[in-house]
């Protein structure tokens, strides 16, 4: 979200801060008050950011930032922490300090070139929390295709999963289960501790992960959905043993500005990916039932199919927007002997709400096997 913001332009008075970023970081921090920080654009996401700064109109030095809640020290307000890189002669709380933010870009891995991480790329540069050159992704050798959509968003392509490691921060590994072991066995001997790794498959839990890599390695695992193509992704995420608040923080930033993004427990991982990480498949699969409908009842085709996406997208925004019950929005609709309460009788006597609830069931099942090995594919 921030990318349409920035460059941003703050300027206030320093106040003090909580007295630990000196001592405990040995990085001093200015901060502004939280009348500033109440004053900021909600379109700037939490996150850490660089810029330029002067403090009482004097020279213009680099600064480094961090907006968050500092959930490291259970922080319950926003702050906005400067690092100016200048040695000052004394504190300057009091004293003018305008300020230049612009992004620090993310350089982002992608180990798995195929449809997720292409969606994930694409919204990650559309959101501006990196650039297409700050990208890698590693494809395989016979995946042209991959690799020409990666070429074409600036991103740099190889074949090398140890290239991907060495060059970015973050790497999101987002090749099949099945291949997951094969992409452990290549990295292992390069990812360090300096590395946090995102693990999007199906099925894999962080233990299987984690124990295939060094000890302490930073391992997050994430359940995105492809919708994050155009930001309207919806993803969980539960943190391995070794990651720190940073790390949680980072991975809510990326999935955040592409979508949602929940904390869960590991174990709830199945389901989320049976209704979520798979739910699109099953709308789009309504949007073409529904508009075949409308034109099997004379609809052009395509107005039919625009009328049942933005259907979808309506309700949808319905159910989150007004936080009212699916079933008493349904009921707004259905009017007494109306229209659409003859639908709704044949979609019941479909049982189509019976076969939403066993897909979600079945699907969860799948990524059991999937984790117990008993995948053949
Ligand atoms: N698609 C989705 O909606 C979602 C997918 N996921 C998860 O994301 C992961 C990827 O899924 P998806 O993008 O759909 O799959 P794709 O098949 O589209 O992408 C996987 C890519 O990995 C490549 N690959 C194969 N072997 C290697 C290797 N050794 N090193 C590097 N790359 C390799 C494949 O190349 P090739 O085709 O040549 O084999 C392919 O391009 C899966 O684990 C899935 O569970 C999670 C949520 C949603
Ligand atoms: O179908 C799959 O296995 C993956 C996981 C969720 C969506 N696609």
């Amino acid at each position: 979200m921030s990318g349409s913001v920035l460059p941003l332009f703050v300027s206030g008075v320093v106040s003090r801060g909580f007295g630990r970023g000196s001592k405990e970081l040995g990085c001093p921090t200015a901060n502004y008050s939280q009348e500033v920080v109440k004053n900021l654009p909600s379109d700037l996401d939490t996150g850490i950011y660089c810029g330029w700064a002067s403090v009482d109109f004097g020279p213009v030095h680099k600064m480094v930032m961090s907006v968050g809640w500092n959930p490291f020290y259970n922080g319950k307000e926003k702050t906005m922490e400067i690092h100016i890189l200048h040695e000052f002669p004394e504190q300057f709380y009091g004293a003018h300090m305008r300020i230049q933010v612009s992004h620090i870009d993310m350089s982002i891995g992608f180990i798995g070139g195929g449809k997720m991480a292409q969606a994930l790329a694409s919204g990650f540069i559309s959101a501006g929390v990196t650039k297409g050159s700050k990208i890698v992704s590693s494809c395989a050798p016979e995946d042209t295709l991959s690799a020409e959509s990666f070429k074409s968003l600036g991103a740099r392509v190889t074949h090398d999963n140890c290239d991907v490691i060495k060059s970015t921060d973050v790497t999101i590994m987002a090749v099949k289960p099945n291949i997951i072991p094969i992409v452990l066995k290549d990295i292992k001997s390069t990812i360090t501790q300096k590395n946090l790794l995102i693990s999007v498959a199906m099925g894999v839990t962080i233990k299987n992960i984690e124990k295939e890599l060094p000890a302490a390695s930073r391992v997050i695992r994430v359940m995105p959905n492809t919708p994050a193509l155009v930001r309207q992704g919806a993803s969980v995420y539960a943190p391995g043993l070794a990651t720190t608040p940073q790390d949680w923080d980072t991975t809510e930033q990326l999935f955040k500005s592409v979508g949602t993004i929940y904390r869960v427990d590991e174990y709830l991982f199945d389901p989320v990916t049976a209704l979520s990480g798979s739910g699109p498949a099953y709308i789009y699969a309504v949007i073409e039932a529904m508009a075949d409908g409308g034109v099997r009842m004379g609809l052009p085709r395509d107005l039919a199919l625009q009328l049942a996406a933005q259907t979808v997208v309506g309700a949808g925004t319905m159910v989150t927007t007004t936080m009212t019950h699916p079933a008493t929005l349904r009921d707004n609709v259905t009017s007494p002997a109306g229209s659409t309460s003859e639908g709704l009788f044949t979609l019941e006597e479909s049982s189509v709400r019976a076969a939403f609830i066993r897909a979600v069931e079945k699907a969860t099942r799948r990524c059991q096997e999937v984790n117990k090995g008993l995948d053949k594919h």
